[in-house]
């Protein structure tokens, strides 16, 4: 079973809420921004005054202005054009070193949102979707910070300089000047309604083709076995077909706005031009026609920030769907609250008491468990039976504070989950789970995940106790062995094993503890059996049992049907007391028996618990 579907459901976020969060990430790096767009300002201000007085150079020397004076004016053109390189390889420095220091810092804010909200806050979400939120949403945010945040502040600055130096020498070309600026600026403005759209659009074109990728490779088994290779390769043929036509939207509003852009700035440079030769035929002259072709060229300079600015803005539509991802998983709510400040006097020996737990799955109709009252005396085990669906899983989950009850409140020792900081409770409860995930890493290194600590001593230690020794002598390089992908190279007893190892090592003083559903072999479930009974010496366990012999082995034993507690005792009396029970256990008892006729060890216990 997966834990519950968080009810949160992020609202649609405008341009205006994401520009405002990208910009807030950035006030912690005002020093670096501040250079980068001061950088940003050389680099575009030099250029367009190079461009300029490279154009007074070109008249003064048609005009036959002497040679020294066509010399300063040369040399004043090279050094604004070093001076605007080395600015143009600053600000590339700098901006880039901003961008990869806030990448880094959302990288790590995605990692502790993960956290935060594991594991229920993320059931509801593909693990290839996340991965893609993880990796190339954030990776997107870097053409912002590196670029778009600097050459806004730039674009801001720069043609309005170009704007005030015109008016200087021809105030009426200024305001010409400045009407078709605006127009070039405002292009984005038009189409940011279809910017967003294909944005958004490539973004979740671009995950959902990662997402069914990664599901791809992850059942690429279970696809083979199956057949459905054929299906799943229509599926990224279809998911491909649909980002390329994403993409081709995108480029071409992108062509189009670069069209209109490139047309707003030639109209803008000949309305200079027209303007400054109408004024400058007029009686008296109103302009020199010597300053006509410096003029124009300025004109036209005026406009490179601006293109600048759209080349980068043509995909803010990207940009703010990344953001919009990346922030709805930052601000997910955590699905319980982490506001506990008490701890656990008494460690060594430590009762569970469910009282009066109820919980309802968001959306559902019925509640998967309703007024549970249970206690487990320390140090005793409580096997938890059902048929499938009963609740048994969420009554764990919950014990395990994946979620809080609606209803009523889990004690330890009599202090309720709720008041213990979030991260004690590991520490207090380890999970066995009948899934066991282990890391493509040693197996040395998947036992020190519960305790890092660990000397090679005690790992050897909680592998004898847990009965992973065995295989692990027939293992090439012991515990330095590489398990696979997900503990691909281990069985699943032997896996399940491993965790006991795990938990073993992470010697918290409660258990929970989920047994694997599917039928082992009589060895492999009397090695577990042994394995199970080592970790739960001691410890106070909570066991989701599927097993008649597990079952047997418990203290007591709790039915549960359609989520409620139906009877809890020891399992031979229970047997004799409760029907509910005793048609559980007659069902095993036949199901194992038709799939393994005249196995002893069913038998024995048949007769055990039918005396
Ligand atoms: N994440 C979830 N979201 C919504 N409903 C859920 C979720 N997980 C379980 N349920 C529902 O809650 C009820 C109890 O499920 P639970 O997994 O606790 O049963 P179980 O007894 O452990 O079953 P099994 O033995 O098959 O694992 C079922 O009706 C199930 O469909």
């Amino acid at each position: 079973m997966s834990p519950t579907t968080p009810a949160h459901a992020p609202t649609p976020r405008t341009d205006r809420r994401i520009l405002v969060g990208l910009l807030r990430t950035l006030s912690g790096h005002r020093r670096a921004f501040t250079l980068a767009v001061l950088c940003g300002v050389v680099n575009q201000g030099g250029g367009i005054a190079a461009t300029t007085l490279a154009a007074v150079l070109v008249t003064h020397a048609l005009a036959g202005a002497p040679l020294s004076q066509l010399l300063r004016l040369t040399v004043l053109v090279t050094g604004l054009v070093l001076l605007s390189s080395l600015a143009n390889w600053l600000e590339t420095w700098i901006s880039h070193e901003l961008s990869f220091a806030i990448l880094a810092e959302v990288r790590m804010w995605i990692y502790d949102a993960l956290e935060r909200i594991a594991p229920v806050g993320l059931s509801h979400r593909r693990s290839g979707d996340l991965a893609d939120t993880a990796l190339n949403d954030a990776e997107s945010l870097e053409i912002f910070y590196a670029h778009t945040s600097i050459y806004i502040a730039v674009a801001a600055v720069v043609p309005l300089a170009a704007v005030g130096t015109m008016a200087a020498f021809a105030p009426t070309l200024a305001a010409v000047l400045l009407v078709w600026l605006i127009a070039a600026l405002s292009v984005p403005l038009w189409l940011r309604h279809a910017a967003h759209r294909h944005g958004q659009r490539l973004r979740q074109r671009s995950a959902e083709l990662h997402t069914e990728l990664a599901d791809l490779v992850a059942g690429l088994r279970e696809l083979s076995l199956f057949g459905g290779l054929e299906r799943a390769r229509q599926r990224v043929d279809t998911a491909t077909a649909e980002l390329a036509a994403a993409e081709r939207a995108q480029s071409l509003r992108g062509g189009s706005e670069q069209a209109v852009l490139g047309l707003l700035t030639g109209a803008g440079a000949a309305s200079v031009l027209a303007v400054g030769l109408w004024q400058s035929g007029q009686q008296p002259q109103q302009l020199p026609a010597l300053w006509l072709v410096p003029l124009t060229a300025l004109a036209t300079a005026a406009f490179g920030p601006v293109h600048t600015l759209l080349r980068v803005t043509r995909v803010w539509g990207v940009t703010a769907s990344a953001a919009g991802r990346v922030f709805d998983l930052l601000e997910q709510p955590a699905p319980v609250a982490d506001t506990g400040t008490r701890t656990l006097e008494e460690r060594s020996a430590v009762h569970v008491r469910m009282r009066d737990v109820t919980f309802a799955y968001p959306g559902a109709r019925h509640p998967a468990v309703s007024e549970i009252d249970l206690h487990v005396a320390a140090g005793t085990t409580l096997a938890i039976a059902g048929h499938s669906g009963a609740g048994k899983s969420t009554l764990a989950h919950l014990l395990l504070r994946h979620m809080d009850p609606d209803v009523g409140s889990i004690h330890l020792n009599g202090v309720d989950l709720r008041e213990l900081p979030r991260r004690e409770v590991p520490r207090l409860v380890a999970h066995v789970d009948q899934d066991v995930f282990l890391f493509h890493d040693t197996l040395a290194e998947n036992l020190r995940l519960a305790a890092p600590e660990a000397s090679e001593q005690q790992l050897r230690e909680a592998c004898d106790r847990a009965r992973v020794t065995p295989f692990l002598e027939q293992l090439p390089n012991g515990l330095d062995t590489v398990v696979g992908e997900r503990g691909a190279a281990l069985s699943g007893g032997q896996r399940q094993r491993v965790a006991i190892a795990r938990a073993l090592l992470q010697d918290a003083p409660v258990l929970v503890l989920d047994e694997s559903a599917s039928q082992l072999d009589v060895l492999s479930e009397r090695e577990l059996a042994a394995a199970l009974a080592s970790v739960r010496a001691q410890r106070t366990t909570l066991l989701v049992a599927h097993r008649l012999s597990t079952l047997c082995s418990a203290d007591r034993v709790a039915v549960l049907e359609h989520g409620r507690l139906v009877d809890c005792a020891a399992h031979s009396e229970l047997y004799r007391r409760c029907s509910a029970y005793a048609r559980l256990v007659d069902a095993q008892v036949e199901a194992v028996e038709l799939q393994a006729p005249g196995r002893e060890s069913v038998r024995s216990v048949t007769r055990e618990h039918r005396r």
